[in-house]
């Protein structure tokens, strides 16, 4: 089943879905955001109290002529001042924290759901998307939650008091300013929508443009041993000029919604302004009131000047959230866990009538009908041309993936009856390119058996051969290796992915050995620590070398999906079949 491609699906039940599913990651928060509510409350209102003072004070310094009252009301605008910032700052301090804690919520939920899913998942995925959801996505989820959330809920609250305080002070101008509004929420509504859509897009294109960034990097060596730096510039010119004709068109549409928004609240000042004008005029209100229906003017065009804002920002945190929760809520296609687990292993593997295509090429088939039956402690040698399936082979035995047809088994039992991570705690698996990662070496060895004592380490870097060039670095067991362990050589890498197979110490083994030559000595290290880890074990190698193929117990050629030889290299050649073909066309490296 091929893995779909990430937000290209189903959205249309968007902004309100995202924000359900929001809503439990702040369970725990509930009293914080209680508390940060009542304190929007007070500010608010303290927001809107302040034209009364206003009021007071025009019209005690114009038609009532009375000082005191004035002095009275600018104390109780500074009060207010105080009592404002207090909230504010309150407020901002509860919803941040705990929009930050959501946020970190979620981004352990997308990493866990990430290393869950099953791997023909990624193949159909690229990891700069993948690191996209967790980094800018789980972001603009952020702004989203510690700030923008709580700046739209004030500015709601502030919008709606004073409208309504506006209309207690006069329907009928309250009316005129309102003739404005309902064309500036239509064009909200419709621009929302565009922004929304503009944004995700832009942010795929970014996530395209950090896709070239890390291939480039990550393939540093060859991009300079071919001289390709200039060709890799243009590339990643070439997407992010994407990614930027994208987001102008976002920021476009943005600044269009924002003049528009401005244009109109500004416009609705001068009808209040123009209309009340007459009222006072004419003796039905105040100066005072009408310089208090001004600043309510005001506070409400301010408020729906940041809504309009806060909108198209929530717009471009939920389309984040979708894509965040798509990913969170992807249940993965082969469990991590659950099933038998077997009280001995004696270590006999089956591979009977094995078809199998990779889920993302179907179409496809890569193994037409293996039959393969590995005794106990068997070392088998699989040999066969480039593209013949062998590591497929191996992939099956650990359940990287399902056969399509026909079943793998150990000691007689399907795979998938099997909980997987049982099964590959039974597997030791050394692969071609061994993966170190960015941490010391006694940590990169303990990866086989986390918990593993310090001697244990020792222990298994002296079988792999490894322990006294590990011990002639500087740090020892501490040392660093960086980066996918460049700093070692490739036979040294060889060296501690072995180490880690023998702290393990699984009943079965998959070894892929690596095509690239290591020099003679390191080759014989290499190859020695390889026989004192197979012995007694089941292990299935995958052979490039003569040596090799010469001491295994059985050779089986594959060669195009298929097994088409078996048994000792000495039979095999002499029966000068395709295993003596490519015994004499040196495809094996003697
Ligand atoms: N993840 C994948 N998705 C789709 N097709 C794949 C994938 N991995 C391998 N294949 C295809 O499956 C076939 C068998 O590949 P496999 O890696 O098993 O060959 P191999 O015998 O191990 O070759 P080599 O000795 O070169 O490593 C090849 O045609 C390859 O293109």
């Amino acid at each position: 089943m091929p893995a779909p491609e990430l937000s290209s699906g189903a959205r249309a039940a968007a902004p309100r879905a995202s924000l359900r599913r929001l809503w439990p990651l702040f369970r725990e928060e509930r009293p914080a955001l209680a508390l940060a509510t009542l304190l929007l409350l007070v500010g608010s209102l303290a927001a809107l109290a302040y034209p009364q003072g206003v009021r007071i004070i025009v019209d005690g310094a114009t038609s009532r002529r009375d000082p005191a009252a004035v002095r009275d009301a600018a104390l109780l605008l500074g009060a207010l001042a105080v009592l404002q910032g207090l909230a504010v700052a309150g407020r901002a301090w509860l919803f941040g924290v705990a929009g930050e804690r959501g946020v970190r919520r979620v981004r352990e939920q997308l990493f866990r759901s990430l290393v869950s899913q099953e791997v023909a998942f990624f193949d159909g995925q690229r990891t700069g998307a993948l690191q996209s959801r967790l980094a800018s996505d789980t972001a603009a989820l952020q702004a989203l939650l510690s700030s923008q959330l709580s700046m739209a809920l004030r500015n709601g609250v502030q919008v709606a008091g004073a409208l309504a305080l506006l209309v207690y002070t006069s329907p009928r101008l309250t009316a005129v300013m309102l003739s404005v509004i309902p064309a500036v929420a239509f064009g909200a509504v419709f621009y929302g929508r565009k922004i929304r859509g503009l944004s995700r897009r832009s942010q795929d294109a970014l996530a395209e443009a950090g896709h070239v960034a890390e291939e480039s990097l990550s393939a540093i060596r060859t991009v300079r041993a071919f001289a390709a730096e200039d060709a890799e510039d243009r590339r990643y010119g070439a997407a992010v000029a994407r990614a930027f004709a994208l987001a102008r068109a976002r920021v476009l549409a943005g600044s269009v919604f924002l003049g528009a928004t401005y244009a109109g609240v500004y416009a609705a000042i001068a009808v209040v302004l123009g209309y009340g004008g007459a009222l006072v005029a004419q003796g039905a209100l105040t100066a005072g009131a009408l310089t208090a229906f001004l600043v309510y003017t005001l506070l409400i065009a301010m408020g729906l000047g940041t809504l309009a804002d806060n909108w198209a920002e929530a717009m471009r945190g939920l389309g984040a959230a979708e894509r965040v929760f798509e990913l969170v809520d992807r249940a993965p296609a082969m469990a991590l866990r659950g099933g038998r687990r077997l009280e001995r292993v004696a270590g006999r593997v089956a591979f009977e009538d094995v078809r199998f295509s990779y889920p993302l090429r179907p179409e496809a088939e890569v193994l037409h009908g293996i039959e393969l039956v590995v005794e106990p402690g068997e070392v088998v040698a699989l040999v066969g041309p480039s593209g013949a399936g062998k590591s497929t082979l191996g992939a099956l035995l650990v359940r990287l993936y399902d056969p399509s047809a026909g079943r793998v088994t150990l000691d007689g039992h399907d795979l998938r009856e099997l909980d997987p991570s049982w099964l590959r705690a039974q597997v030791g698996v050394v692969s071609q390119e061994p993966v170190l990662f960015s941490t010391s070496v006694a940590e990169n060895v303990r990866y086989g058996r986390p918990g593993a004592s310090d001697a244990e380490v020792r222990e298994a870097l002296a079988g792999a051969n490894a322990l006294d060039f590990v011990q002639g670095f500087p740090d020892g067991l501490a040392t660093r290796v960086g980066e996918r362990g460049q700093q070692l050589s490739g036979g040294q890498k060889q060296r501690v992915a072995i180490a880690r197979a023998i702290l393990k110490d699984p009943r079965l083994l998959l070894l892929d050995e690596a095509t690239s030559a290591l020099d003679a000595g390191s080759e014989a290290l290499v190859q020695e620590a390889l026989a004192r880890l197979m012995r007694g074990r089941t292990a299935i190698v995958i052979a490039h070398r003569l040596s090799t193929v010469v001491g295994a117990d059985r050779v089986v050629v594959i060669d195009g999906g298929r097994v088409i030889e078996s048994g000792g290299h000495a039979a095999l050649v002499s029966r000068g079949g395709a295993y003596a073909r490519l015994v004499e066309r040196q495809v094996l490296r003697g």
